[in-house]
């Protein structure tokens, strides 16, 4: 491992081609992932204060990708009835621990089969995910299964080979992670080196997880090996968002804690996220308008017409110095 170059997303930057279109509309970012075709390669994350049902419902009504998070555990059932009713896709995060068997029992026996199902563990190279991923694809065969978190091509091909789908890269860089100082673990710090790592090992899709600040983040992901990009911060503080409203001196701040946090648990245990304000943001879909954009900017610049074009670029390693000082 100690000769294996590491690199973070802010120390990366693509290096342009001759652009081939006219205008940056042209451009195309759409992506098939699973059996369908999304408009964009990023899925907000799976966390309370990032998605609740009617996000759900807004982003699957308007081709993007989302997976519902696993904390309203009675809700998962009654959300996939409502999706499919009406002709949604659904796709929903499950655990490892016992009960999570018997939902998996429940959903095969009465006919409800999701179209994506995340197992959405912390330390997701092991045999608690290797088992849940072999029994969802006894019960729902036709359920496309996302596992992880994991951070090497160890854990990788052994989930795919336990019958994984799709793996979720990222253990420790997450905004709101506070795994890598707790433990010492993690792909902090070197997340963008540890998908690329995973890509090259990964037969399947892989879902690189956290750590991603700018829009430019995506289009790195995407050159190293991401068929997707999972997103925390940049979708939190929205006006549609779950977590609550605050007011600060007048100005207003959205909450944004981890799914290991104290807030999400309930509990002061096996603590490994926290809970920050951010500033609000606006609407969600402005946003997803400009990281489209941004992402056809992207494309533009490797020369090509689709998200395919942004794999081949090359890069230039320069040591954490693209801010140079400066912020958006
Ligand atoms: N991507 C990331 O870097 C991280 C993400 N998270 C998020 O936090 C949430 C909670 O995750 P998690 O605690 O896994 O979920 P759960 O609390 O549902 O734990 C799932 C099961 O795995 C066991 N478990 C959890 N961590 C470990 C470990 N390190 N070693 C052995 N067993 C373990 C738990 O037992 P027990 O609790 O008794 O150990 C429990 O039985 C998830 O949504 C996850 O995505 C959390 C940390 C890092
Ligand atoms: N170590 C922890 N990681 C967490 C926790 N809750 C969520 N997460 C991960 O963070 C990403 C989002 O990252 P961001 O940089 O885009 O904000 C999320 O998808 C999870 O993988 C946690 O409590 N601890």
């Amino acid at each position: 491992m100690n000769n294996t170059p590491v690199f973070d997303y802010e120390d990366i930057q693509l290096v342009p081609n001759k652009c081939i279109i006219k205008s940056r509309s042209e451009a195309d970012t759409s992506v098939k992932f699973g059996k369908h075709t999304f408009r964009l390669p990023v899925v907000p994350a799976n966390m309370q204060t990032i998605i609740d049902e009617e996000i759900a419902e807004y982003l699957a009504k308007n081709d993007y990708f989302y997976i519902m998070h696993r904390f309203d555990e009675e809700a998962r059932r009654p959300f996939i009835e409502k999706m499919k009713a009406q002709g949604l896709i659904s796709s929903i995060s499950v655990g490892v621990k016992d009960n999570e068997y018997r939902f998996i029992d429940e959903l095969a026996e009465a006919g409800l089969v999701p179209d994506y199902i995340t197992i959405d563990i912390a330390h997701g190279h092991s045999d608690s995910v290797i088992n849940m991923i072999k029994y969802i694809k006894e019960k729902l065969p036709e359920s496309f299964v996302i596992a992880g978190n994991v951070g090497t091509p160890e854990a990788v091909r052994e989930l795919e080979n336990a019958g994984a789908d799709a793996t979720k890269v990222g253990i420790g860089p997450g905004k709101v992670c506070i795994t890598k100082v707790k433990t010492g673990f993690g792909t902090g710090g070197w997340q963008l080196a540890a998908v690329r790592l995973c890509a090259k090992a990964a037969r399947k899709p892989i879902i690189a997880d956290g750590g991603i600040r700018t829009h430019g983040d995506i289009a790195k992901s995407v050159r190293f090996g991401a068929s997707m990009v999972m997103v925390g911060s940049l979708f939190a503080a929205h006006e549609e968002s779950p977590g609550k409203t605050v007011e600060v001196d007048g100005q207003l701040f959205k909450e944004y804690y981890g799914s290991a946090s104290e807030y999400q648990k309930g509990e002061h245990k096996n603590v490994e996220g926290k809970k920050i304000l951010l500033p609000h943001k606006g609407n969600l879909q402005d946003t997803l308008t400009e990281m489209e954009q941004d992402l056809q900017s992207s494309i533009s610049y490797a020369g090509g017409k689709d998200l395919e074009s942004l794999t081949k670029v090359d890069y230039v390693i320069v040591k954490n110095s693209i801010w140079n000082g400066d912020s958006i």
